[in-house]
């Protein structure tokens, strides 16, 4: 099945030295190949600090404000009582990790090919640095059957069906958080026609992606993803319990993440950047790792129907607010930020002259 992510990745194919990744376990400290000179332009974060990412509990009726202000401010917030199972969650927990814990020669039989955007392998945003990242991720997009039968020849069935359940809530929730942030830019669902099911129209498309991010014998060196904004319109993700997360902030530099017990975090994709005509931010965010714990996290990346072109809505341009971006469709923003990486927006910005 072909759709806006697999289109793209199949006209940027990859180099397989940025998809395989090292056997973590093998190397008693980190290699030259993964070793990172952390930035220190930043402000050191100060855990007094007032600032940090928004809690909204979907239950609360204020919460289509408090999103606008998550999203404006923020571009992030973690959501309490969205109605997910825990048990779904925990069993995806287990699922992945049981997957990761896999030998790498195992895992190597479901790598994911130069031109693939579903199987095993580094984070695809490795062909953007000269240093690997400690991490390495595993790919979905519906039933994960072709490359789990690789994985696991006999018994792969649970693992299946729970990738594809989970798909199925998070999808549903996914669709609810962008109607409630559509509705707190004071939009409809009937301004964004894509979102209404049409005769013969394409379906909005989403991509699972495993993220498994193992010890390391020296964090300060390491890199777990670096630095990046999605190219999704929404990005669901569950982090499960242990650090690493951290979203950037202009006023106070990296802030971390810190996980909720059974809350997912919502975070604002480029394309949602582009139809709010930059109103929501799309923040940067990184991860980074540590000596103890093995953190892994699940993110579903959610974009339009392929034939969709996302564009500022008309609702939030006057005279005063011009459209900043062009139209485009999720696979020709996939293809900027495959040619471009952190400056894809900027490269389809309009070069406007805003009025007084
Ligand atoms: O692992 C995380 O917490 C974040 C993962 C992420 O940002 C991504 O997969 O795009
Ligand atoms: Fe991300």
């Amino acid at each position: 099945m072909m759709n806006s992510v697999s289109e793209s990745f199949k006209s940027n194919p990859i180099q397989l030295n940025r998809i395989i990744p090292l056997d973590f376990n093998a190397v008693p400290e980190v290699p030259d190949s993964h070793t990172w000179i952390q930035s220190t332009d930043d402000p050191p974060f100060d855990p007094f600090a007032a600032e940090s990412v928004p809690v909204i509990d979907l239950t609360q009726p204020d919460a289509v404000l408090l999103t606008r202000h998550a999203c404006e401010q923020w571009g992030v917030f973690q959501l309490t009582n969205h109605g997910i199972p825990i048990d779904l969650l925990t069993e995806l927990e287990f699922q992945t990790r049981h997957l990761f814990s896999l030998p790498l020669d195992q895992k190597l039989r479901a790598i994911r090919s130069p031109e693939g955007c579903t199987g095993y392998g580094l984070p695809r945003i490795s062909t953007f640095f000269p240093k690997l990242m400690w991490s390495e991720g595993f790919s979905i997009m519906g039933s994960p059957v072709e490359h789990c039968s690789q994985l696991w020849p006999h018994d792969h069935a649970k693992f299946c069906e729970v990738m594809e359940e989970y798909q199925r809530e998070i999808k549903d929730l996914t669709e609810r958080i962008l109607g409630l942030m559509l509705r707190s830019m004071g939009l409809t669902r009937e301004d964004v026609e894509w979102l209404k099911p049409r005769e013969g129209s394409k379906l909005p498309q989403g991509l699972l992606h495993l993220n498994s991010y193992p010890v390391c014998p020296d964090p300060s060196r390491a890199m777990g993803l670096a630095p990046h904004t999605d190219s999704s319109l929404l990005t669901l993700l569950y982090q499960s319990s242990t650090t690493g997360l951290q979203v950037h902030s202009e006023n106070v530099g990296w802030v971390p993440v810190h996980p909720i017990p059974g809350a997912l975090v919502v975070n604002i994709g480029d394309l949602m950047h582009i139809l709010s005509n930059s109103r929501f931010k799309s923040p940067t965010h990184q991860v980074l790792v540590n000596k103890t714990r093995h953190r892994i996290s699940i993110a579903y990346f959610y974009g339009p129907p392929g034939d969709v072109k996302i564009s500022p809505s008309m609702t939030l341009i006057d005279h005063k607010h011009p459209a900043l971006y062009r139209p485009v469709t999720w696979k020709e923003y996939l293809d900027a930020k495959a040619m471009h990486f952190n400056k894809a927006l900027a490269s389809i910005r309009n070069d406007v002259h805003i009025a007084h």
